[in-house]
């Protein structure tokens, strides 16, 4: 099977971005640069976290009216889906779907305003970042929605995952848009 990182379904979203990671090997392993200021992405980091996930574990869905995301995989095969749920947006209810491979890097910048959630098909690494950081935002700002609310739309190979208790929880996508009242990302 080709290991190649990219999207899988669904459209690309307004201001997400997918990047290749160049990975220099030599005999002794390799050297990869997973973020550059220079690649102007969305995001400014103000914090970065090393998440270590067991197989079948799902985080997610999210939502953060505040910051933009990164994430870039470091080892193991995941999957990565967005949805645009941003009043006004130019992609608004459009999804994206992305598979990522260790031993194809990749790294993902997305906006505020994005549903995101990763499913690990096996043991993972990764790194994410975000511009605000978590004691900050996560007292008011850390939304969620039920990995398979019918209104999401994600199409998702797998029927069952491992999700903290939380986010058992979280309500349907059309619950949360009511929650969330009147909001303007793009001011
Ligand atoms: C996010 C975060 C969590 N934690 C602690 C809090 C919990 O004891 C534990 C797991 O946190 P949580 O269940 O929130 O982790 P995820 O389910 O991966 O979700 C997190 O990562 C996804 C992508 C989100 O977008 C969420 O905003 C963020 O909460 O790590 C920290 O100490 N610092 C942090 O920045």
């Amino acid at each position: 099977m080709e290991k190649t990182s990219g999207l899988i379904s669904g459209k690309e979203i307004y201001q997400a971005e997918l990047k290749n990671v160049k990975e220099h090997k030599d005999y002794r392993g390799s050297f990869s640069e997973i973020f550059q200021d220079h690649w102007n992405t969305c995001i400014e980091p103000v914090q970065w976290s090393l998440v270590k996930s067991k197989e079948r574990v799902f985080r997610g869905m999210h939502l953060h009216k505040r910051h933009d995301e990164y994430f870039c995989l470091l080892t193991g095969h995941c999957l990565l889906a967005l949805k645009d749920i941003r009043p006004g947006s130019p992609t608004e209810g459009v999804y994206s779907l992305y598979e990522l491979f260790e031993e194809d890097l990749a790294a993902l910048s997305f906006p505020k305003g994005l549903l995101h959630g990763w499913y690990f098909h096996t043991p993972s690494i990764h790194v994410q970042a975000v511009s605000e950081a978590y004691i900050d935002y996560g007292k008011d700002d850390n939304h969620g929605v039920i990995w398979n609310a019918p209104d999401l739309g994600i199409p998702w190979p797998m029927d069952e995952v491992i999700l903290s208790e939380r986010a058992q929880d979280f309500p349907t996508e059309s619950e949360l848009k009511a929650s969330l009242g009147d909001w303007q990302p793009f001011e």
